[in-house]
């Protein structure tokens, strides 16, 4: 036999793609894949420059990092900014202040050019309309196929490497169908595939489980997991569900525009105050870069916190307590 012959077949794009994130092949962003600080969006409603226009700020000094690799959910209710912080990073929208970069790219500096290059290369979007993420006239195999001819792979590479992503995301066997045959689950699925088709090293996903049943969005979020895990693709997906939080280990939370609480969740085992259970949930505030700190509105309701709270540094801690001082002119 010659080495020729025997020479292992050359592995499918999405299997080298795979090797390398299991290897940690792709350079690491320094200070993380996402990089937001201070930022802020404004927008400005009415006639511009007359008066009557009204000021809407929708991110007010936004700070996030997310490490590459992460699977990271933001929440927040209605109108909390989700929406726009998401706009910014899938490069649709522009900062009013403040930076943001992904993949060391600062977003507010970009050019038209550059700015489609972005698009088209680092970030992946599924939005929440199953309908508007995918062409009706197209099978779910052919939907995928579109992006990897935009991305410029060869015509023949195509239909493998779409098999392969629709396999991973668990819907090979219904690559021939079209939207309107598929459920509302799996269409989010071939919409996962779709835009993980260019290899961005970011996915974004606007409450991708927004029009789906419990269950369904369970499956949703088990695909996302495993498009993580298995590519290596960092994954920020905004929603205003709370109880996502059980489908990620980070949970990041916007209110009126900047991040204030945090939830981790870790495997019992992980942590000395190992339960029975499979994951335990810690909720952590955010600590911006010149101290501040909110306190989540249930702490300070209950202990009635407001205006002035007493702070006393311990070796390991610092204790938070109400101001009794209220009304005796002098702090005891
Ligand atoms: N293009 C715009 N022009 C004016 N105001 C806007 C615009 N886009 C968003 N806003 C305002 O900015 C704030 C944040 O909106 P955003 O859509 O980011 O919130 P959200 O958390 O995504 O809300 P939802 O969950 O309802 O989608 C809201 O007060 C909204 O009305």
């Amino acid at each position: 036999m010659t080495p020729a012959e025997t020479a292992p077949p050359a592995p499918p794009e999405l299997a080298d793609l795979r090797a390398a994130a299991l290897q940690g092949a792709r350079p690491p962003a320094r200070d993380g894949l996402v990089v937001c600080e201070n930022l802020v969006r404004i927008f400005r409603t009415g006639p511009a420059g007359r008066p009557g226009g009204v000021e809407v700020q929708a991110l007010q000094g936004l700070d996030l990092v997310v490490a590459e690799g992460e699977l990271l959910a933001v929440v927040g209710s209605s109108g909390s900014g989700k929406s726009t912080l998401l706009s910014i990073l899938a490069g649709l929208d522009r900062p009013s202040a403040g930076t943001a970069r992904v993949a060391g790219t600062d977003l507010a500096a970009l050019g038209r050019r550059a700015r489609t290059e972005y698009r088209r290369r680092t970030v992946g979007v599924v939005r929440q309309q199953t309908g508007r993420n995918l062409l009706p006239y197209l099978t779910a195999r052919e939907n995928v196929q579109l992006p990897l001819g935009y991305a410029g792979l060869a015509r023949a590479k195509r239909p493998p490497r779409a098999a392969e992503l629709l396999d991973l995301l668990g819907i090979g066997r219904l690559a021939h169908r079209r939207p309107a045959e598929l459920s509302g689950g799996e269409q989010q699925r071939v919409a996962i595939a779709v835009a993980l088709a260019n290899e961005p090293r970011l996915l974004l996903a606007d409450e991708p489980t927004g029009e789906l049943d419990t269950a369904t969005a369970a499956e949703i979020f088990a695909a996302l997991r495993e498009a993580n895990r298995e590519l290596g693709v960092t994954v920020l997906v905004v929603t205003h569900d709370a109880l996502v939080s059980e489908q990620v280990r980070r949970t990041v939370r916007i209110r009126d525009g900047r991040t204030s609480t945090e939830v981790l969740r870790r495997r019992a085992d992980e942590g000395e105050r190992a339960g029975s259970h499979g994951l335990v949930g810690q909720e952590y505030a955010v600590l911006d870069r010149v101290g501040r700190l909110q306190l989540p509105r249930e702490f300070t309701e209950r202990l009635a916190l407001r205006d002035r709270v007493r702070l006393l540094l311990e070796a390991d801690h610092i204790g938070v307590w109400p101001d009794q001082t209220e009304g005796e002119g002098t702090e005891g």
